[in-house]
């Protein structure tokens, strides 16, 4: 396995480009099993996930070719199973039950494994089609989805705000005959790529961006071309890394106004930060760092894919901030490390009190999901001496060559390659 070698401090200067969205390109992907025509893709991360999904859609008869961009070809689909070896490794998996119970009437997909971060349930997602007309077992760890002919629209109330849960809805009804409505639905800016993208190949979504998403059912859709949107998680953990580094960096090929919750609070924390039509810049040279409170809900609010990032800025900054966790119930895994290199958290319930730390100091230290090992690398440039960080498939699976984008800002760090 891969580790990270990390020699702090250092502080992170200059621009980067950031990567397309992976929250957004996966579903799209996915999306691309919808309609027999070609569709070209741009923006594409290279990313793990994306080759995952990449190779469940080949295992499907899907015709993938990946040339910087990515064109697919879902015409001759030969088989309507996602297969666990490939879903046991990506739970955005998930997203192909929608669109192949959609056109194909069938579809067995693993029910994604067990991960760090929280139970997650797929009820919802098996509830909105069962709305819609779709039998469905649970059978052997598969979900089996079965329709005679197309899904039906319905009127769906989801009981809690899921993104993936929407998306799998969204994408089976834009196939179903007449009209659905998905009340509650999310509005994170990763739904609202996938809209855009569904509408651009002929699909009827209309109250994209809010809460409730009318779909009125089209017999099919054609071929185009979409270019995914930025990823704002990656655009945060960079400027995260500007801020706890005292750092000054420009982030490019981005969008400011999809992290407006992630801006304000790196303003309370003491950050300049500056935007344009496609860039943001965050200097904190000669500037103190502040504590901030954070509390994790539903876009447009606080994400949760940030909150490992700022554990770290408050466990840096001087003074107690609070971060409050309210989307998953075990996502305080890089807490402990943190402690281990010399932070003071405390862990009530699903609060993370973070209070003064002397100094951070290198240690070797293991995470258990994407964006808490994004987290120890922020902490390993603020450090005092060698960090480690083991077990960074999970960072592969989000962040586009990380360590050449750290490195090119000043960030001493150093892929230790493993069996
Ligand atoms: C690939 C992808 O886009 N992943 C993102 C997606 O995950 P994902 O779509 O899996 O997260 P959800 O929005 O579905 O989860 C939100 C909450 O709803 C619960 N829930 C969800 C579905 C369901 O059927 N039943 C249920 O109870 C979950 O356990 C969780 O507590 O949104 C999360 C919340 O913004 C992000 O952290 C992930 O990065
Ligand atoms: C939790 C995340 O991803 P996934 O839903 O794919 O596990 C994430 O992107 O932070």
């Amino acid at each position: 396995m891969d580790k990270f070698k990390i020699q702090g401090p250092c502080r992170l200067a200059g621009e980067v480009t950031i990567s397309g969205a992976k929250n957004a390109a996966l579903p799209i992907l996915f999306g691309t099993l919808l309609c027999d025509e070609a569709i070209h893709l741009s923006n594409v991360p290279r990313l793990k996930d994306v080759d995952t999904t990449l190779q469940l859609l080949a295992t499907m008869g899907v015709d993938v070719k990946v040339n910087g961009d990515v064109t697919v070809l879902a015409g001759a689909v030969n088989s309507h199973i996602a297969p666990y070896e490939l879903v046991r490794t990506m739970r955005a998996s998930i997203l192909a039950l929608g669109p192949l119970v959609a056109r194909f009437g069938k579809a067995d997909v693993s029910l994604p494994g067990g991960c760090a971060i929280g139970a997650r349930p797929v009820n919802l997602h098996i509830h909105g089609l069962e709305q819609m007309g779709a039998k469905i077992r649970v059978e052997d760890g598969y979900i089996k989805a079965r329709v005679d002919g197309r899904l039906k629209g319905a009127h769906i109330l989801m009981d809690m705000v899921s993104v993936t849960g929407t998306e799998n809805l969204l994408m089976a009804a834009v196939l179903a005959e007449g009209r659905t409505i998905i009340e509650n639905a999310a509005r994170e800016p990763e739904v609202v790529d996938l809209a855009n993208f569904l509408n651009g190949l002929g699909a009827n979504i209309q109250g994209i961006g809010q809460d409730t998403l009318i779909i009125d059912g089209v017999d099919a859709l054609h071929g185009g071309s979409y270019s995914v949107q930025p990823d704002r998680i990656e655009t945060g953990t960079f400027l995260v890394g500007a801020a706890v580094t005292g750092g000054d960096i420009t982030c490019r090929n981005t969008d400011p106004h999809l992290l407006e919750a992630v801006l304000v609070k790196l303003r309370e924390a003491g950050a300049l930060v500056e935007t344009g039509a496609d860039w943001i810049r965050l200097d904190m040279t000669g500037r103190t760092l502040k504590p901030v409170d954070i509390k994790t809900a539903p876009y447009p609010a606080f994400p949760t894919d940030m909150q490992a990032q700022f554990t770290v800025l408050n466990a840096v900054a001087k003074g107690v901030g609070q971060v409050t966790e309210t989307i998953f119930e075990n996502r305080f895994m890089h807490v402990p490390e943190l402690n281990r290199m010399g932070a003071h958290i405390e862990l009530n319930g699903n609060m993370a009190i973070c209070g003064d730390t002397e100094q951070l100091t290198g240690a070797t230290v293991m995470a258990t999901d994407l964006r808490a090992s994004a987290s120890l690398v922020l902490a390993g440039f603020v450090a005092e001496g060698t960090t480690i960080v083991d077990r960074i498939y999970h960072i592969d699976r989000g962040y586009e060559v990380i360590e050449a984008k750290l490195s090119a800002l000043g960030g001493n760090i150093e892929r230790i390659k493993g069996n």
